[in-house]
């Protein structure tokens, strides 16, 4: 048994459907193909169609699982309301959803249009409220107990420089996250949300890695655990939250990260000090002990 095996048992997800944003690449796709695995039906939707198509059709063959792509632009309620209604023609409801579709890109902010910024928070949290809104009126109304997740990131809370629209749209989403736990508890409606660490895709490290950096950052010692994340690792915790065994977890935000989001403690640099050094350091505090304890 290692991280990169799936975790769940294989009808973990069977009976459901659920809608994953940006379902036809990056984790989303890693996400989509293993709630098929675990016997969901699962839609997929995003801008580009012929992105979607190609990515259902491998779904299908490498899982044997029924997947729906519809194109969708997370921003247009219009288009959201219509992944539900062809969610519901063709698999007679829905009980889940995962927010995953964003936008994102590395620069300093005073570069940006007011267009730029706009184009990352309508994405990322725009996007999400729309569909979690769409969805959960449905719920309520047909009194379905459903549950959705929300893939934020660990700088929702640490805030970050050089991407500052995606930090401050991904607060909202977690602040969604927390608050509509609460209120829709009462209609058993569940939202987690997953801060993931390091997961390389194609999409994010075009924009937030690209070669330029990758030369001059081996970022990946930044990491305590010293890798990136593997995604079924992601799709394990996604698979999870999602099915009924965490139907006791609401509101919750679980961070993956390999113990990333820990390097702001203030004595971590302390992580180079050498086991000489470490010797000298103890020999001078304990002089500084006993000095102290002299002067009293
Ligand atoms: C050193 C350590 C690094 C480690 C890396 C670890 C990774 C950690 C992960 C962090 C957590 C979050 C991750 C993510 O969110 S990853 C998701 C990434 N995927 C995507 O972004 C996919 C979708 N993205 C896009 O389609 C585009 O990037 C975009 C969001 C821009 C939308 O595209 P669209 O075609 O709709 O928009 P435009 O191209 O017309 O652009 C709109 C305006 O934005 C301006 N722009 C675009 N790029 C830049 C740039 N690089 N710098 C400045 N401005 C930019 C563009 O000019 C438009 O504005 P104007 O019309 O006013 O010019
Ligand atoms: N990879 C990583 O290390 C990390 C990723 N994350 C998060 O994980 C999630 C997935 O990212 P990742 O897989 O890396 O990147 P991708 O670029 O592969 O995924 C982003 C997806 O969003 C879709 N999308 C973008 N704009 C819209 C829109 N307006 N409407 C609908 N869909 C849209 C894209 O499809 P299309 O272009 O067809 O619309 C694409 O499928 C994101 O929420 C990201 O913030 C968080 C932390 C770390």
């Amino acid at each position: 048994m290692n991280h990169t095996q799936g975790m769940l048992r294989d009808d973990a997800l069977r009976g459901k459907t659920i809608i994953v944003t940006g379902g036809g690449t990056g984790l989303g796709k890693s996400m989509a193909t293993y709630f098929l695995k675990l016997g969901a039906n699962v839609v997929i939707c995003s801008r580009r169609k012929d992105v979607l198509d190609e990515a259902a059709l491998d779904l299908e063959q490498t899982t044997g699982g029924s997947v729906l792509a519809v194109a969708c632009d997370v921003r247009k309620p219009e288009q959201i309301e219509q992944v539900i209604a062809e969610a519901i023609a063709r698999f007679g409801a829905v009980h889940g959803l995962v927010n995953n579709s964003a936008g994102n890109f590395i620069s300093p902010t005073e570069r940006l249009s007011y267009k730029a910024i706009d184009v990352i928070v309508d994405i990322v949290l725009r996007g999400t409220y729309y569909f979690t809104l769409a969805l959960g009126k449905y719920w309520i109304e047909k009194e379905i107990k459903g549950t959705v997740l929300n893939i934020s990131t660990t700088y929702a809370w640490t805030g970050s420089g050089w991407v500052v629209p995606s930090a401050m749209a991904k607060a909202g989403v977690l602040a969604m996250t927390k608050s509509l736990a609460f209120e829709w508890a009462t209609h058993g409606i569940r939202l987690n949300a997953i801060a993931p660490g390091p997961f390389p895709t194609k999409g994010a490290w075009d924009r937030l890695f690209p070669a330029e950096l990758a030369e001059k950052f081996a970022f990946e010692n930044r990491i305590p655990l010293k890798r990136v994340g593997d995604h079924q690792e992601l799709a394990n915790l996604a698979a999870y939250l999602m099915s009924d065994f965490s139907a006791y977890v609401t509101g919750e935000v679980i961070t993956l990260d390999g113990g990333e989001v820990l390097a702001a403690g203030q004595f971590n640099f302390l992580n180079e000090v050498t086991g000489e050094q470490w010797d000298t350091i103890e020999g001078q505090i304990k002089n500084a002990n006993r000095s102290s304890k002299k002067e009293s």
